[in-house]
């Protein structure tokens, strides 16, 4: 598996708790994603550094986090524990009415409400999911460096995006189930298609199929796993030859788990590796050809996929690469993005409307901002808004 995805941050890394401000929740069918705004690492910073070019501006950073949302007492836990939802509101001049009511998207912000209500004194404030995955993409392609990346042959190429060209284009988001988004600005965006064939198909099939344990396992397996084990190839078909008249080689797969049928084999003789693998390319697949048919509709060239579904995961990353790239006949790009599962998260914060500036620039210009980013979980510098 890739290194550079954004994991759970440790509380080793997290700011003090005093300097917390600003919490903003994505509530998914999977998962429970976090993103809140800190100052404390910027005490001691000298004055000069400060890159917030306005005085009432407070330079801070975003962290990111998530949980699984079927043990949302955690996520409660976590927020109590640190009170998040009230710490340093007034003490930075942010509006006192932000106190106890936190931006939440993602149909969890409609499921829990009374839960956070009777557990925490939150009120929930609900931003429109797509609205939200909208926002929180534009935000990173536009504002944050080395955010989005082609992945080809192996390597990911970091895409300098020119803002004057960067509309229209289709976000598609793979969490649980996969939305399908044309988006044309700011805030001008319209869902065109989406499937219930996604993230949880892949992590609730693959748990029945190889009983493996949690979704980093499965990932792994399918790492290690060979999918012409099982998927009938064309080659399979025609005798090893290719079936170039349509474009297609004898190494393509013409029907994922095809061989199952023939094979005569329980499920205990496959490996689980070789199922997993078989699993992952066949809903990455699927999912890259209905995100290009879609472009396709539209005339759309630029293709970012989002998601927690993602992972950062080489093979899906060049499975949907391969496909977006064999369909459009190279006329399309697929693109991913840095802070893939942090979309709507993200979009939620954006709806406090406090964010003034984004990025306060490089944190050590003798530093690649990237291998920092690394370090640090994905954390973002930005200024936000405080009281005149
Ligand atoms: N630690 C994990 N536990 C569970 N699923 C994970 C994990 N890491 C990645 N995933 C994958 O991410 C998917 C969830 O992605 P994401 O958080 O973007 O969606 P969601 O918001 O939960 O779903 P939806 O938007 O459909 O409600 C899972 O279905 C699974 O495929
Ligand atoms: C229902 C949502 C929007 C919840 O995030 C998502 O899981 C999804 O887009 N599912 C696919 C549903 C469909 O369009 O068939």
């Amino acid at each position: 598996m890739e290194g550079d995805t954004i994991h759970d941050l440790t509380l080793l890394n997290s700011p003090a708790v005093d300097d917390i401000s600003h919490l903003a929740l994505d509530i998914g069918g999977s998962l429970i994603k976090m993103v809140y705004f800190s100052t404390s690492r910027e005490k001691s910073v000298d004055k000069t550094q400060n890159k917030c070019s306005k005085d009432n501006l407070v330079t801070g950073r975003l962290y990111f986090l998530k949980f699984e949302t079927s043990k949302i007492n955690e996520c409660l836990d976590f927020i109590s524990s640190k009170q998040l939802h009230c710490r340093g509101v007034q003490h930075y001049g942010f509006p006192a009415s932000d106190k106890n009511t936190i931006k939440a998207t993602g149909g969890g912000a409609f499921k829990f409400a009374d839960l956070f209500k009777e557990k925490l004194g939150i009120s929930l404030d609900k931003v429109e999911e797509m609205g939200s995955l909208v926002s929180g993409a534009n935000f990173l392609i536009k504002s944050v460096p080395s955010e989005a990346f082609t992945y080809v042959n192996g390597q990911r190429n970091y895409e300098q995006i020119d803002h004057n060209d960067l509309y229209p284009y289709l976000l598609v988001n793979i969490g649980s189930g996969v939305s399908m988004i044309k988006v044309d600005g700011d805030g001008k965006f319209e869902r065109v298609s989406g499937t219930s064939v996604g993230g949880g198909t892949f992590w609730g099939l693959g748990k029945l199929l190889t009983k493996c344990k949690s979704f980093d396992d499965l990932l792994e397996m399918s790492h290690q796993g060979n999918n012409r084990v099982i998927d009938m190839l064309v080659g399979d078909i025609y005798g090893g030859m290719d079936y170039l008249k349509i474009g297609l080689t004898s190494t393509a797969i013409a029907s994922s788990f095809g061989k199952a049928v023939s094979d005569n084999k329980e499920l205990e003789e496959y490996r689980p590796e070789d199922v997993a693998r078989s699993l992952l390319r066949m809903i990455s697949n699927n999912i890259g050809q209905i995100a290009y048919l879609n472009a396709l509709r539209f005339g759309l060239k630029k293709i970012f996929f989002g998601g927690f579904f993602i992972r950062g995961h080489a093979y899906t990353m060049d499975t949907i690469s391969v496909a977006v790239d064999f369909w459009s006949k190279g006329e399309a790009k697929a693109m991913f993005l840095r802070h893939e599962g942090f979309l709507g998260a993200l979009g939620a914060f954006m709806n406090y409307q406090l964010v003034e500036e984004f990025p306060c620039g490089a944190r050590d210009n003798n530093q690649n901002p990237l291998v920092e980013d690394l370090k640090d979980n994905g954390i973002i510098e930005c200024c936000l808004r405080a009281s005149n």
